[in-house]
């Protein structure tokens, strides 16, 4: 049995997570803002801090982390809670457990991105870059120019980046801690629901190609975290789980070669 840290639990994505990883036999700390085992409010720094000693006053050891809390970009929600919570809400979860995620000896990390990185290309890059200089004042006075919808697929990249980035340190692969995202398309949560009913979005949800011609399922994406916290050699992997959409609309690999490079 290994001690897992899930935040976001109490709906949807993160619900589904801790729901498998608890009927693989495993313990599961949930972190939420409500219905959870740590309540924080990941939105802010005293709320993360007090997630971070909540956990670790639950366990010592923490063989994997899924930091899946987060918020929708859209119509009426504030660019700058997006920052706060889905990026430095989900970094300071993973660098304020470090010393909890060194001592199971190979801990794996699984970050939630989102297939908008590559499907909606316009996103604010001084959000992502701040974002990734750990400067949540600048992220946040950029994030205040730009509609949320385009500061959400920011802090997602941002936080697949800082995987890739950061995943082949010494700090965190010498430690064992494989760091890792998953980019998920469209997936049937509260999130999209919300998401469906914003008259300026909302049709954007339903209008990308998919290759199976469907949403996703959270029980999906929960298999796809489940297998990259258990796989022992992969590091920086972004892995795409949005029917093909990514492959339909973009023919490049996120290692940044063309698919056509290697066709003859
Ligand atoms: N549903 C999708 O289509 C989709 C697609 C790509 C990525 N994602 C990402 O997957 C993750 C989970 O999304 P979901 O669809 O399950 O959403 P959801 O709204 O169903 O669940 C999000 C959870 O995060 C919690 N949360 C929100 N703000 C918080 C805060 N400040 N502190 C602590 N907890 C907070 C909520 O209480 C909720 O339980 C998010 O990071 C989201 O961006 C979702």
């Amino acid at each position: 049995m290994k001690t897992y840290v899930v935040s976001g639990a109490a709906s949807g994505i993160g619900a589904a997570t801790a729901g498998l990883l608890r009927e693989q036999g495993h313990r599961v700390i949930t972190v939420d803002l409500r219905d959870a085992d740590v309540t924080a409010d990941l939105g802010t720094p005293e709320g993360r801090a007090a997630a971070v000693a909540g956990v670790r006053a639950l366990t010592d050891v923490v063989h994997g982390l899924v930091p899946a809390a987060g918020i929708a970009g859209q119509t009426g929600v504030d660019s700058q809670l997006v920052v706060s919570v889905n990026y430095f809400g989900a970094i300071a979860l993973v660098t304020g457990l470090h010393a909890e995620l060194t001592a199971a000896n190979g801990a794996g990390v699984v970050l939630l991105a989102s297939n908008s990185i590559t499907g909606m290309p316009g996103w604010n890059a001084p959000v992502a870059q701040a974002c990734l200089r750990d400067d949540e004042a600048t992220a946040r006075a950029e994030a205040a120019k730009v509609e949320s919808v385009m500061v959400y697929p920011s802090t997602k990249a941002a936080l697949a980046w800082w995987a890739r980035r950061e995943g082949v340190k010494p700090e965190w692969a010498g430690a064992g801690i494989r760091l890792n995202s998953v980019a998920p398309g469209a997936t049937e949560t509260p999130m999209v629901e919300r998401m469906r009913a914003d008259p300026v979005f909302g049709p954007a949800i339903d209008a990308y190609p998919t290759a199976t011609g469907r949403t996703t399922r959270p029980d999906e994406i929960a298999s796809a975290v489940a297998f990259l916290l258990a796989a022992e050699n992969i590091v920086g992997a972004v892995l795409f789980v949005d029917g093909g959409t990514d492959a339909m609309l973009h023919p490049i690999s996120p290692q940044g070669w063309e698919v056509t490079d290697i066709e003859p």
